[in-house]
């Protein structure tokens, strides 16, 4: 059968489908750097009516647009019932990270109306493959206002935000897509575990299971009012360096996993309300940190429904169990996302995820996310629970 042309995606220096069997291709990067000297210097060009629009997301202005633009044009499921619906303050997190460039938040905005009309957007990360730790871009929050689709824009923002990386010495890049593109390192699956079940299924997220009552799968997941781990608390700032050497002793463990410091720790792991939420477990006899999990807030607007605008998403984020049980520390995770309101837990399979989500009455999601590397080729790629890394 005729193989599906990806006229972009076969310009570009990924693992391409073609070169999936062919083991003589060395791991690491396709392509080597370019002299600094030789990346163009000037814009990709638009079509006339658009213009590049670095966005500053200091500006709150700013900021609501980039909002604004996501909330209605960002990635829906397969049924288009839900939308994604990152706040302001989460975009702020997730975008600014230390040693973050304002020129990879990059829009596209209409000459006439000012409009914001598209986005892409890179951080800088160092990640480590196998024994290699790279300086990479995370490319994310690729969106094209849904007015402007099938346009071929979007390779338009990719070259463009190649560019403006590359203008920093950077020749990698790490991104996740629901959709397969040349060429995976790894495809995952997302589970789901009911918090509120009630409004799950009123929204359509769920169906009453089989000789079910609503009763019955209420009571089905309910959980207790508090957590059961004795030492169970809330993460502080006192707790960096702590969960710095805990973490990166654990991901060490992974194929493929960020290499994070204590800036990035505390970046990405200091609970801020309704972004990030991280719990660790202090043993009550030596006061030593021995475990510690988190989550981040992640809404979905509900695309159709009269009772309900909006699905309140807690998503595992970075789990590490030493001491306790990995099942005990999630069901605590649980716990504090049931008395924080969610009405969803959301996991992927990687890293030790498996061990506990049929357990604790997570439930299959409907599809897949995809993990991929720019201009390096991890060769068979790697399985999900060799992932050691969360994209948001
Ligand atoms: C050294 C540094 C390197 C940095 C860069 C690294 C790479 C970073 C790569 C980006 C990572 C982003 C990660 C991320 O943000 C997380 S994935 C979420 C992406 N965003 C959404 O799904 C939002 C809703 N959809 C849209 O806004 C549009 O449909 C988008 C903009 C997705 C495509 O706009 P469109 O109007 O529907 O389509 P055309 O403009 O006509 O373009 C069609 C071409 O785009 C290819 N395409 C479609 N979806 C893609 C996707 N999600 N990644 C990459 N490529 C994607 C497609 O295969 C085709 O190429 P092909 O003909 O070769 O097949
Ligand atoms: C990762 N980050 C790049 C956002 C992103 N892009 N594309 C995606 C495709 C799936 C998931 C995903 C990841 C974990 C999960 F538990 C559920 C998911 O999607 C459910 C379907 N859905 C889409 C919108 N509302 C509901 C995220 C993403």
């Amino acid at each position: 059968p005729t193989a599906r042309r990806h006229k972009f995606w076969e310009t570009q220096p990924v693992g391409q489908f073609r070169d999936a069997t062919d083991l003589s291709l060395p791991d690491g990067a396709i392509e080597p750097p370019t002299p600094l000297s030789e990346v163009r210097a000037d814009p990709y060009p638009l079509p006339a009516a658009f213009e590049w629009y670095t966005c500053d997301l200091d500006d709150d202005a700013l900021l609501a647009d980039l909002y604004a633009l996501l909330a209605h044009n960002y990635v829906e499921d397969d049924e288009n019932l839900f939308r994604f619906n990152y706040s302001p303050a989460f975009l702020r997190w997730a975008l600014r990270p230390p040693s973050f460039l304002r020129a990879w938040h990059i829009g596209v905005r209409a000459k006439e109306s000012k409009k914001l009309v598209a986005f892409i957007s890179g951080i800088p990360a160092r990640i480590r493959a196998r024994e290699d730790v790279v300086r990479m871009a995370e490319i994310n929050f690729l969106c094209v206002h849904k007015k402007l689709r099938s346009k071929r824009l979007a390779p338009v923002l990719i070259r463009e935000v190649t560019r403006r990386v590359h203008q920093e010495n950077i020749w990698q890049a790490a991104y996740t897509a629901g959709v397969v593109l040349p060429t995976p390192i790894t495809t995952c699956r997302y589970w789901h575990r009911s918090l509120n079940p009630k409004k799950l299924i009123d929204v359509g997220f769920s169906r009453l299971g089989p000789r079910m009552t609503m009763s019955r799968t209420v009571r089905l997941y309910k959980l207790p009012d508090a957590p059961l781990t004795p030492g169970f608390r809330r993460m502080e700032l006192r707790d960096v360096a702590a969960v710095s050497r805990l973490l990166r002793a654990y991901l060490a463990k992974f194929v493929v996993a960020p290499d994070f410091d204590e800036l990035d720790v505390e970046h990405w792991l200091l609970p801020q309300e309704d972004v990030v939420d991280s719990y660790l477990v202090e043993s009550p006899e030596t006061h030593e940190v021995t475990d510690f999990c988190s989550f981040y807030t992640l809404p979905s607007s509900v695309l159709n429904n009269a009772n309900y605008a909006t699905l309140k998403a807690a998503y595992s984020y970075y789990n590490v169990a030493i001491k306790t049980p990995l099942q005990q520390l999630m069901n605590d995770a649980l716990i504090m996302a049931k008395q924080k309101n969610y009405d969803v837990f959301n996991a992927l399979d990687v890293m030790e995820n498996e061990s506990f989500l049929k357990e604790l009455k997570f439930g299959p999601g409907d599809g897949q996310l995809h993990y991929y590397l720019y201009n390096y080729r991890i060769r068979n790629g790697i399985k999900p629970s060799e992932l050691g890394f969360v994209l948001l």
